[in-house]
């Protein structure tokens, strides 16, 4: 396969789409009173990690997934299925599991999967068992962070750690920042902080440390590579931070830990091998939360809850990797974003979850997807001639509606939305009131998308109020246009029962890694490399120097830059002159 374009199926639905461009959801429904059946699909996840028998969290989770309010008939799906069993995608994804080197321009495994294998099945990359040293680091990120929860583990005054600031990156930074807010439940914020500090923005560590002590506060510096330059930017000012108050370096053995794959680079920083917490190059960043990267979720919730959490998405891979198609939950929402994605034109997909625990979710999937899937060459290196990977966005409801949600329903763009809520809420604050207001939020933004305002609907409105009924013809004729949703927009909605505990949030990252999984081979790219955050950092290395001035310099003195085109020669020379100009005044 070369182009996914050239494949039976797709050509298919290609013609298919010809028919589809004229169906309206109303109808749809209106015509089938089994809709709701055919295009939803209930799961029941349990998974109890099987070495942790003290551990009494819940390790259940249900699913619902509606994707009915879809532009799709049974004709679609048996098409956008023949299509992923064309792309291979059973094949691959039994590849991944197996371990092959399916990121093959890094010449590497994609075992996320294996981090979260709680059992003792092998799991092997290219020929290698990996699970003991799965389950070893494990075991340290569970000493580790009971001795920092319990108070044994001491800084070196003595104090306990009170503060824990994570300084990573990208796939080293988004997973636990999204995790820890949405397990915050979770978690005893007055015993024990987390930070996250990823900006080399130098605001983002100065302002983070203004409420920490060098005292109490332990340093994770998290980089798969140990070579990223904010974080070892940032990592360094920590650093000196520290021994400005701590003085001598010994103590950095009490107060910094590294999650890494680079035991050269971390030595080098200053960090013992027995506070660094290894992972390995088949970890792809954005797929590295299950690691030692979790180390900060692991403390901030207590090590029982990781591992419900890894449980939780342990459970989603069984269920991906054994399920048929037609049943599961990652395919069929990989095939609906493929549909729009590739037939309809549609240029981004939303995630909308009614949970204010998930209020990075969409941040933490842009890297997630548009990492994974923003390609334009095929794994046979051939330019593709259809959409790869959709813009990933969103913000929890309710605040999106207050937000942009105009957009969705009357702008001129079809966004496909997921909208994703639990049957319960864990703050039923005031009588449960607020959830209930929530989910009637959550049920009825698909329900107005789909269904949209007819002009008949809106004039009949506009007549019953008492105000607009004294308008004249000319009037309403002016305003009702303004008034009309045209609906017909396409939605998925995901309720989680009962609530987001880390075991269900475990299940549903993994069910949106498996979506991506999908689609990359759906669209024949690589799916696990990152080339393209490359050319940027490159060239920001060769600016760096360019924008030392010194001391000497003044703003007639200053030579200019122009080793780049005008635009960029005129930037950096507009910036070298007001350093120059503040540094004279
Ligand atoms: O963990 P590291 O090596 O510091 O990398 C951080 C991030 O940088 C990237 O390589 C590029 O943004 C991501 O894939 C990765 O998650």
């Amino acid at each position: 396969m070369v182009l996914s374009s050239d494949l039976a199926a797709w050509k298919k639905l290609q013609a298919h789409y010809e028919a589809a461009k004229h169906y309206q959801l109303t109808d749809l429904f209106a015509k089938d009173p089994e809709r709701f059946s055919t295009f939803s699909r209930e799961l029941h996840l349990d998974f109890k990690p099987p070495h942790s028998p003290t551990n009494t969290n819940p390790h259940e989770t249900n699913f619902l997934l509606d994707f009915s309010k879809n532009l799709i008939v049974p004709e679609t799906m048996s098409l956008l299925l023949d299509l992923a069993r064309e792309a291979k995608v059973e094949e691959w994804r039994e590849k991944m599991f197996a371990g092959e080197p399916i990121n093959f321009t890094e010449h590497r495994s994609v075992l996320h999967v294996a981090l979260r294998n709680l059992t003792d099945t092998p799991m092997y990359s290219e020929g290698h068992n990996v699970t003991p040293d799965v389950h070893a680091v494990l075991q340290h990120m569970r000493e580790t962070s009971d001795a920092i929860r319990s108070g044994e583990w001491r800084g070196y005054t003595g104090e306990r750690i009170t503060d824990v600031v994570n300084i990573g990156i990208g796939g080293s930074d988004l997973g636990p920042v999204m995790v820890t807010q949405a397990l915050a439940k979770y978690a005893n914020p007055e015993k024990l902080r987390v930070h996250f500090v990823s900006n080399v923005d130098g605001t983002h560590l100065a302002e983070t440390l203004r409420s920490c002590q060098q005292a109490s506060t332990l340093f994770i510096i998290a980089s798969k590579t140990f070579t990223t330059q904010e974080t070892i930017t940032n990592a360094q000012s920590a650093r000196a931070w520290f021994l400005d108050e701590a003085k001598d370096e010994s103590h950095i053995a009490k107060h910094f830990v590294a999650l890494s794959t680079n035991t050269a680079k971390v030595t080098e920083f200053g960090i013992s091998p027995e506070n660094m917490f290894q992972f390995w190059d088949w970890v792809g960043g954005r797929y590295s939360l299950w690691s030692a990267i979790g180390l900060s979720i692991a403390i901030y919730v207590g090590f029982d809850q990781f591992e419900s959490l890894l449980a939780g998405a342990h459970a989603m891979d069984r269920h991906f990797r054994s399920t048929p198609l037609e049943e599961n939950l990652p395919v069929l929402l990989a095939l609906v974003g493929v549909w729009y994605n590739d037939f309809w034109g549609a240029q981004t997909q939303a995630l909308l979850p009614y949970d204010q625990y998930l209020s990075r979710f969409a941040a933490y999937f842009q890297q997630g997807d548009m990492e994974s899937n923003g390609k334009f060459v095929t794994r046979d290196a051939k330019e593709v001639n259809y959409q790869t990977g959709p813009i990933i966005w969103g913000e929890p409801g309710t605040n999106g509606q207050h937000a942009f949600y105009q957009l969705i329903h009357q702008g001129t763009k079809m966004i496909p939305a997921d909208f994703i809520a639990t049957t319960h809420s864990l703050n039923p604050i005031s009588n449960n009131v607020h959830h209930d207001i929530l989910l009637s939020n959550f049920f009825a933004q698909p329900e107005a998308l789909m269904r949209g305002k007819s002009a008949e609907q809106v004039y009949s409105e506009l007549k019953s109020d008492p105000t607009s009924a004294k308008w004249s013809d000319a009037e309403v004729q002016n305003i009702l246009p303004h008034k009309v949703f045209k609906g017909n927009r396409p939605t998925n909605s995901l309720l989680i029962d009962p609530v987001l505990h880390p075991f269900a949030l475990g299940s549903l990252i993994a069910l949106y890694e498996h979506k991506i999984f999908v689609q990359g081979i759906i669209w024949n790219i690589n799916s696990f490399d990152q080339w393209g955050v490359e050319l940027g950092k490159q060239l920001a290395k060769k600016i760096l120097p360019e924008l030392q001035t010194s001391s000497q310099d003044t703003a007639e003195s200053l030579a200019a830059v122009n080793s780049h085109d005008t635009s960029t020669n005129g930037l950096i020379n507009y910036y070298r002159q007001a350093k120059v100009r503040r540094q004279q005044q």
